[in-house]
This record gives C-alpha cells, sequence and structure tokens, in this order.
C-alpha cells in the first residue's frame, strides 16, 4: 500500500504514535488509508450540508473496513461574489482546490480518495489535485437543488433572480414581485438547478466515469442521494484493497477518451461555457494532447438533445433525472453512430461507459429528445475563430435565438464590468450594439470574472436578441443570449480585442465559427502604434501572483510553472 510509508516499519513509530493520537488502532495499520476530500463550507447553498455527507462517508468507510480521514477545501459561491470584484476570486480558487488535494493526498501518502465537490470550480479544482495524486479515486458531488415556482406555479432558478434585477431596473418589475422571485428562486440546499456551471461539471464526471451514474442530476438531500454517496464509499474501499488497482488509478479513467466523453455530453446538454475552460484545464493535468480548436469537430457529431435552464427556462435538472438523466442522454448520444461516444472507456465502478448505458431508456421525450427531434442537429457549444479571436472564444450556442447566430453590430467599448454595468444600467446600451467587456481575462482582470449581471441585464432590459456581448472575461452557467466569452488572446496580452473602439464594427457566426472586428489593417496599425494598455489595479498578493503565473482560456487558465 502507498500508505505503507507512513505506517509500517520500526522506523515509523514516530508517525504511529501521531495516528494513534488521532484515535486508530493496531489493526488499523493493515487497512487503507483514504482521503475524504470534503468541499463543506457553510455559505454555499450546494455546500452547507456536506458536512453530514462526509461523516456518512466516513462511517461507510469505517465499516467496510478502510481509515478514514477528512479534509477539507475552500469554495467560492459564485452567485454571492458575482457582480463585484470578490468574483476574482472566483477562478483562482481552482487553484488553492487543486493544490490543497495534492497537498494533503501526497503529504500523508493516502491510498485511495474521495472527493465531495458541488459547485462550479470546485468540481474541476479536486479533479486537477487527483489527476496529480493519481490515486483509485471517485467523485460524489452534492447534487441539485430542485426549481423553485412562483405563486402562479412558473418554475424559476437563480438566472429569473439576476434577469429580474434588470426588470426592476427597467421599470418592467415591482418591488413584490423582485421579492418573490429573491425568496423562491433557491428553493433548498444544493447546486442551483439549472445545467449552470455546478451541474455541467457534475453531469460531466458522469460521463467520464469518475462519478455514480444520477451524480449529476439526483437532488441534494434526498434518500437517493445519500444512498449514492454510501455506495460511493463502499466503492472506493473496494478499490483500495484490490490487488493491482492499478487500472483504476485516476488517470486510467480520466483519460483521453473520458475527455472526449466529457466533451460530447457537454454537448448534447448545452453545458456552461466554463465547462470549456475547465476541461482545457483538466487534459492538460491528465496529460491528454486536447486543443480548444477539436471542440467544433466534437459539437458536429452530437445533437443537442437535452435543453435545460437557462437555454429553456422550464427545464432543470430534475427533469433530466425523471427522463432517465445522463446514462439516457448518452445512450442516445451513441445511436447517432459508434464513433460519438467512446463505448469502451473504464469507469470507476468496473464496467465501461458502453456497458453502462446499455439498457438506459428515455422516460420522456419532451425532456430528452431523441437525435431525429433534437434541439439542434449540433452540440450547445460552439468555438469562433477569426482576427479577434486567433486562438479562440466560446459562445453557448444552445443558449441563443436562431436570429443572433449571425449577427454584426456595432462596439460600445468598457474596460472593466464594473464600467459595462453602469453603462448597460444608465441605458447606454441600444439594439443593434456589441458590448465589448475587456481587461477581465486570466491576466487582466486578473481572475477572469463571471459576467452574468451585464449579460443578465441585457436579458432583463428586453436587449437579448438585439445586442450581443464579448469579453476576455468569461460568463455564469446561467448566462444566456449571444454572449461570447474566452476571447483569446486577452486584451492584457496584447489581444486585438483592446484596439476596439466605439463603433467599429463586430460580426459573430456561430454556425462558421467566426468572430471578427471589421476594421482594416491600416486602422488597426495606426491604433497600434498610440497604444497604451489600460491596467486594473491589483491590490492583493495573491491575485498579483496569479496574474504572473496565468495562462490564457484557450489554455484553460492553468498557471505555468516556469515565468
Ligand atoms: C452562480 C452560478 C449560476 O452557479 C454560476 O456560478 C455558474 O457559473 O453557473
Ligand atoms: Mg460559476
Amino acid at each position: 500500500m502507498r500508505s505503507d510509508i507512513i505506517k509500517k516499519g520500526f522506523d515509523k513509530a514516530p508517525h504511529r504514535s501521531l495516528l494513534r493520537a488521532t484515535g486508530l488502532k493496531d489493526e488499523d495499520f493493515d487497512k487503507p488509508f483514504i482521503g475524504i476530500a470534503n468541499s463543506y463550507i457553510d455559505i454555499i447553498p450546494g455546500h452547507f450540508f456536506l458536512h453530514e455527507y462526509g461523516e456518512i462517508v466516513k462511517e461507510a468507510i469505517r465499516e467496510a473496513g478502510g481509515v478514514p480521514f477528512v479534509f477539507n477545501t475552500i469554495g467560492v459561491d459564485d452567485g454571492i461574489a458575482m457582480g463585484h470584484d470578490g468574483m476574482l476570486y472566483s477562478l483562482p480558487s481552482r487553484e488553492i482546490i487543486a493544490d490543497s488535494i495534492e497537498t494533503v493526498m501526497n503529504a500523508h501518502k493516502l491510498d485511495a480518495m474521495i472527493c465531495i465537490p458541488n459547485c462550479d470550480k470546485i468540481v474541476p479544482g479536486m479533479i486537477m489535485g487527483a489527476l496529480r495524486v493519481n490515486v483509485p479515486t471517485i467523485f460524489v458531488s452534492g447534487g441539485p437543488m430542485p426549481a423553485g415556482h412562483k405563486k402562479d406555479g412558473t418554475p424559476i432558478d437563480l438566472s429569473t433572480a439576476f434577469e429580474a434585477v434588470g426588470e426592476f431596473n427597467d421599470g418592467k418589475m415591482t418591488e413584490e414581485e423582485l421579492h418573490e422571485i429573491e425568496c423562491e428562486a433557491c428553493p433548498s440546499g444544493g447546486s442551483c438547478s439549472g445545467m449552470f456551471t455546478a451541474n455541467s461539471m457534475n453531469t460531466l464526471c458522469e460521463a467520464m466515469g469518475i462519478a455514480l451514474p444520477g451524480n449529476g442530476t439526483v437532488l441534494a438531500m434526498t434518500p437517493e442521494r445519500i444512498a449514492m454517496v454510501k455506495k460511493a464509499a463502499k466503492r472506493i474501499v473496494e478499490l483500495a484493497k484490490m490487488e493491482n488497482n492499478e487500472k483504476y488509478n485516476f488517470k486510467n479513467i480520466l483519460n483521453e477518451k473520458a475527455v472526449h466523453n466529457a466533451f460530447t455530453v457537454d454537448m448534447a446538454m448545452g453545458g456552461s461555457s466554463n465547462t470549456v475552460l475547465h476541461m482545457l484545464a483538466i487534459a492538460k493535468e491528465a496529460d491528454v494532447d486536447f486543443k480548444i480548436e477539436n471542440i467544433n469537430a466534437i459539437a458536429e457529431k452530437v445533437a443537442h438533445i437535452a435543453k435545460i435552464s437557462p437555454s429553456l427556462t422550464t427545464v432543470h435538472m430534475k427533469d433530466i433525472d425523471d427522463a432517465g438523466g445522463v446514462n439516457a442522454v448518452m445512450k442516445e448520444v451513441s445511436n447517432r453512430g459508434n464513433d460519438v461516444l467512446q463505448l469502451d472507456a473504464l469507469t470507476i465502478t468496473g464496467e465501461t461507459i458502453g456497458e453502462r448505458i446499455k439498457d438506459a431508456e428515455i422516460k420522456d421525450t419532451s425532456i430528452i429528445h431523441t437525435n431525429a427531434h433534437a434541439f439542434s442537429p449540433v452540440g450547445g457549444l460552439s468555438i469562433l475563430f477569426g482576427n479577434l479571436a486567433t486562438e479562440g472564444a466560446v459562445i453557448k450556442a444552445a443558449g441563443i435565438v436562431d436570429s443572433m447566430r449571425h449577427f454584426k453590430g456595432t462596439a460600445i467599448c468598457f474596460n472593466s464590468q464594473p464600467e459595462a454595468i453602469a453603462g448597460i444600467m444608465a441605458h447606454k446600451v441600444k439594439p443593434g450594439n456589441v458590448v465589448v467587456i475587456r481587461y477581465e481575462g486570466p491576466k487582466g482582470g486578473p481572475g477572469m470574472q463571471e459576467m452574468l449581471a451585464p449579460t443578465a441585464l441585457i436579458q432583463g432590459m428586453g436587449l437579448g436578441e438585439s445586442v450581443a456581448l464579448i469579453t476576455d472575461g468569461r460568463f455564469s452557467g446561467a448566462t444566456k443570449g449571444a454572449s461570447i466569452g474566452h476571447v483569446s488572446p486577452e486584451a492584457a496580452e496584447g489581444g486585438l480585442i483592446a484596439l476596439i473602439e466605439d463603433g467599429d464594427e463586430i460580426e459573430l457566426d456561430v454556425d462558421k465559427h467566426i468572430l471578427q472586428l471589421n476594421v482594416d489593417g491600416e486602422e488597426l496599425a495606426r491604433r497600434k502604434d498610440h497604444y497604451v494598455p489600460y491596467k486594473n489595479e491589483v491590490k492583493s498578493k495573491w491575485l498579483k501572483r496569479y496574474q504572473l503565473l496565468v495562462s490564457n482560456a484557450s489554455n484553460g487558465a492553468v498557471l505555468k510553472t516556469e515565468l
């Protein structure tokens, strides 16, 4: 066992002495040591109950003959950090989480791990850390919350609440209505109910075979979820005790096939644009050679068959679960051709993806559509290229109206998110505009803020079908509309986005994968000569360090190990 290095031999008497102080007995030194990476934290609705899940896992591991050690990671609630400088810490928190996992697991030489994430970056952070440790690892997330409902029965969620701010600002909603939405949008614990970033990542954990079926869709705080948590705990002890268990080392499960399957399911379900950022970072950590330009080829092969909030506001994760869950989605996706999903990919539960989905069925074709009646014949995410994004930009095609798939508009530029929010609220943005928000990339922000506030304001103020937005920052999974993010190279590294001026024509074409600034080369050269880069003031020492090391979004915003 890997943990023998801390528990076997006369020279480890001091180590055992310390372990005995934590309650270990003689017999424990022959058992596998299993890390439980929990992300319990009181302030995140998807996490405040995870302490209880950690205890359930601990007990189940003990019962199955392992020695559990719980440790915690931090977490940032993007909804609460949204729209102010707290959001600068959101993406960087992914690195703290990955580093924490690596540190605890490797410092103490634990044999296997169970990760309990739930929201957004906590999932990829844990995955990145687990890849570095590379022992058998299972992911079991906290699970989604149900949708809320207005008095008249309309389903609502966090996205409704952000859009309501725009409607209220525009005088289209009363204070009572806003208050009703505030009180009902997030009705209980769990990750926010739509196909936002948390549920997208938890769904992709199923597709990658690192979690049990249902991980992305079974509601939090239900008996079914607790049963899944127990099952995951039992399985990790089985794996830890198994002879020659290397085939279950994390990198042997999360390999090239898993990365392919993750993007495939992402396309079928219209996942959050953040999945692109996180999966690129995960692929790098997994030593899988996967480039941003590979994504469009996957999108071509996969129909968008499950439309969920924010793209379709009446459908939430619970509905997907009732309609057959991610297994049913994968089964239908695989019906389109043999190479669409890598069916021979091994999962942590011992079967291949093909075996896992063999008997899966769509139970409600009005929720999970068949390929023949897909929402779109191509996947829900599209990577755009052009002079504005020579290294790529991302749009959630699933969340836009058909008329915006090809759009030409005039630029209105803001050098930061707060400037943009103030400008939109002051009605400076008019139909036909392309809102440019720059110097908000991984380096520029620094931290690549999510921009749900401006995108929701545009929707709430009725501009969703006449205004596009481009940024080197990123979006929330709850963002919809013609919102193009992750523009790379970013402004802070000299990307062309920095040279756009108010009134310039910008063209986007989702189907042709184009993002273009229609200004001639001579004029651009002139602007470049007079260019004075804008710099955000950075007070935080941590964010200054982050800024020095971070790569751009098309490289997953991973931290470099050399300057
Ligand atoms: C607050 C949200 C909706 O969870 C957001 O962080 C996301 O990325 O989806
Ligand atoms: Mg987020």
